[in-house]
């Protein structure tokens, strides 16, 4: 089989790369795309990316899939990717995503004095009409005398 250093999605045998590797490609002037687990390397294509440079640059070192799906480019967009691509993803060097979990101390320290708080507000909301009723009838007594 003969070597070539560039390959199209229809490729048997895509060359595959790491995700650290594909992290060390995000300059201006050699900057790969992650996306949907197909790597493109578009530096030739960074003056001429309708939506410019810069968010191509952004969209480097990381996983851009919903940085690119998020756009809605067009078909002819997405036929054009073929172009720059290059290889596939190792799957197994891609770090796990994270999905923010509030720590537990923090849900505990900064929620429930808010709580507190919370339930201090709906008693004085509940007592007050009551206090200013029981106000106006010893009024109206002690006038009545
Ligand atoms: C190989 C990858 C990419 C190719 C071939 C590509 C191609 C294109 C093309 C042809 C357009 C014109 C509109 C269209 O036809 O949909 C466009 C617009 C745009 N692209 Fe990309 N793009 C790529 C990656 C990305 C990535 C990763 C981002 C990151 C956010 C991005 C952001 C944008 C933005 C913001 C526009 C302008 C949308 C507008 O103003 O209408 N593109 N791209």
């Amino acid at each position: 089989m003969a070597a070539s250093s560039s390959y199209s999605s229809s490729d048997h045998n895509p060359k595959i790369h790491s995700y650290d590797e594909v992290s060390k490609h995000n300059q201006i002037k050699d900057c790969w795309l992650l996306i949907s687990r197909k790597i493109y390397d578009v530096t030739q294509f960074m003056d001429d990316h309708p939506g410019g440079d810069q968010v191509l640059l952004s969209a480097s070192g990381k996983d851009a899939t919903d940085d690119f799906e998020d756009v809605g480019h067009s078909e002819s967009a997405k036929e054009m990717m073929e172009k720059y691509y290059i290889g596939e993803i190792d799957l197994s060097t891609v770090p796990a995503k994270r999905t923010y979990v509030l720590p537990a101390q923090q849900q505990t320290t900064t929620r429930n004095p808010n709580k507190t708080s919370d339930l201090g507000i709906t008693i004085l909301q509940f007592l007050v009409p009551f206090l200013i009723l029981g106000l106006a009838f010893a009024i109206r007594q002690f006038t009545k005398n």
